[in-house]
């Protein structure tokens, strides 16, 4: 099974917004950059805005793409095309009642991700 997803790395000043996957879910337990499966016929930056909507209760206003990784994590193969949101309206919450927060780029390597995000986290202390 190959899933596209788009997620959004939300920055703002040197912080960046994440979120925990909830126990039940795929990669439970972890911590991720929100955003969620592309729909059959939606482009990667619709899914981005739709999820980022329905998942933190913000509006994106300035995106960027950033990088794509593909992933096989034997059940399931995932394709994530991950986008820099460094503009949006409202203030990111955790909508679904997941746990989330605004975390300084630097301390990104204390949290647990899941195995396809190591790159873009490596990436991300870099810059
Ligand atoms: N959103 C997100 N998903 C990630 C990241 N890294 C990673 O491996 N994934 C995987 C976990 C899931 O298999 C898949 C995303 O699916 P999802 O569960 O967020 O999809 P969704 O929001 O549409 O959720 P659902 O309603 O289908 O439960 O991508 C990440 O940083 N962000
Ligand atoms: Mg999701």
């Amino acid at each position: 099974m190959l899933v596209r997803v788009a997620a959004g790395i939300i920055l703002r000043d040197d912080s960046v917004f994440i979120a925990l996957r909830k126990s039940n879910q795929h990669q439970g337990g972890l911590w991720e950059f929100p955003g969620g499966k592309c729909e059959s016929t939606e482009s990667p930056e619709s899914a981005l805005s739709r999820e980022l909507k329905e998942e933190c209760g913000i509006v994106v206003t300035e995106s960027s793409f950033f990088k794509t990784i593909a992933h096989d994590y034997g059940d399931k193969q995932v394709e994530l095309c991950f986008y820099k949101v460094t503009k949006f309206d409202g203030e990111p919450m955790g909508s679904e009642g997941q746990q989330a927060s605004w975390v300084p780029i630097s301390d990104l390597s204390s949290y647990d991700f899941p195995e396809a995000n190591k790159e873009i986290v490596a990436d991300l202390l870099l810059s």
